[in-house]
């Protein structure tokens, strides 16, 4: 048996490299069919897109595409590797994106030297898509990157390693803290990285009602803290009023760990330290804060979640950017708001307190699972999902008037 490296890099090198294609959708075997597609037809789509730009949604296929596009400055958990390297992961968004919820996707690689660069290019081709998926941007310059983003694009803007992650682990920690019977109003939360998704995550937490007192933040400094100078702004609105410095004081007591920070940093010491049924949401990629085994045994009253999709529980952005965007497509809603997000939140949520079908349960080889422990969020496998967040986001894009199309039939 390969071990799993070389297994990867196989299954990357071959049958081709990498792991997309584009296909045609329409007929191009005869000449005719080549007059249509190309010289002298396509002057016709052509001329009604230059007097009526909303026409480019008629006649091309980009009401249905989405880029994905990355500097490489945080891939993954595993760091800044550059451009080229986030590569795999960014085709492997565009698998999901077609696998999951049949949307176009082209990844795209951005090499640049300043954040205004990096804007100006994305800004530049944003309108050749129907959304854009920042992915894997390092923390601060990706909240700068996606407001400008925002402002400037016509077309949703999203950056998936806030408010994707956000959003799954939201609904994931929803979930956790109802079976532990704990309320998010009162449980003390640890959040251990201070990064794109540490701070989304705790943004959304809080307007889901958590307590923005009861949150320890630490980057590598340790606990971010209101003694602390030198703070980014970012970083500063979590800055708690407490004495606490290292993650060995802040996790005494806590009810919920959130890591979104790097493999290994979570220690069974640590773990025994914390109140009794804790949630324990280890969301680092592909390696997490600490390994599921080491979690139960130290703490069998613990809920474990990684971001993995070889352990229960993965609490991984794959669970929402597929159905976020074939929401906002489907309505061509011109930004991804709040009132989107918190839909994407409760229908998540809620899709696994549902019986799981056979067909979940045939794909991910298990003899059952039901809401509980093992089971606190859904499968990426179950279709469910795509109805579902789908719907439930399209359905929020049009109450909050940012949707330009009414609600499609499907949907109804
Ligand atoms: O790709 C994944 O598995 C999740 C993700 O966005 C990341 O870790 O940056
Ligand atoms: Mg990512």
């Amino acid at each position: 048996m390969l071990d799993i490296r070389q297994q990867a890099l196989d299954y990357h090198a071959f049958p081709s490299p990498g792991k997309i294609s584009i296909e045609i959708t329409s007929p191009a075997e005869t000449t005719q069919d080549l007059s249509l597609a190309y010289s002298p037809g396509v002057a016709e789509p052509v001329r009604e897109i230059a007097q009526n730009p909303e026409d480019v949604y008629k006649y091309t296929a980009k009401g249905n595409t989405v880029a994905v596009i990355s500097n490489g400055t945080a891939i993954l958990g595993l760091g800044n590797l550059g451009p080229m390297a986030s590569k795999p992961v960014m085709e492997g968004k565009a698998l999901l994106f077609k696998r999951f919820a049949n949307i176009d996707s082209f990844d795209i690689q951005v090499k640049h030297n300043t954040v205004e660069e990096f804007v100006a290019t994305v800004a530049n081709i944003a309108d050749s898509f129907g959304g854009i998926n920042l992915e894997d941007i390092k923390a601060p310059e990706c909240f700068e990157i996606e407001r400008a983003l925002i402002a400037q694009c016509d077309v949703p803007v999203f950056h998936d390693d806030q408010h994707g992650t956000a959003i799954v682990t939201a609904a994931g920690l929803l979930n956790a803290l109802e079976i532990q019977d704990k309320s998010i109003a009162t449980a003390k939360i640890v959040c251990l990285g201070a990064g794109a998704a540490a701070i989304a995550c705790m943004d959304l937490l809080i307007k889901c009602g958590a307590n923005r007192s009861n949150i320890f933040m630490l980057d590598r400094q340790g606990v971010i803290t209101t003694r602390r100078s030198g703070l980014n702004r970012y970083k500063q609105q979590f800055a708690n009023d407490t004495d606490s410095k290292t993650l060995t004081d802040a996790i005494k007591d806590a009810d919920v760990f959130v890591g979104v920070s790097g493999p290994n940093l979570l220690s069974a010491q640590q773990l025994a330290l914390m109140a009794s049924k804790p949630i324990v949401f280890a969301c680092s990629n592909p390696d997490p804060e600490i390994s599921p085994e080491l979690v139960h045994k130290t703490r069998p009253d613990a809920i474990m979640a990684t971001g993995r999709s070889d352990y229960p529980n993965q609490v991984n952005n794959v669970l929402c950017f597929p159905f976020i965007f074939r929401g906002a497509l489907d309505v061509r809603a011109t930004e991804i708001n709040d009132a989107m997000k918190i839909a994407a939140v409760e229908a998540i949520r809620g899709l696994a307190q549902l019986a799981v079908p056979e067909k979940v349960l045939a794909a991910t080889g298990e003899a059952s699972l039901a809401f509980g422990p093992g089971y606190i969020i859904p499968k990426p496998m179950d279709e469910r999902l795509c109805e579902k967040v789908a719907k439930a986001v399209a359905t929020a894009a049009v109450e909050s008037g940012v949707a330009k199309l009414p609600l499609p039939a499907k949907y109804q």
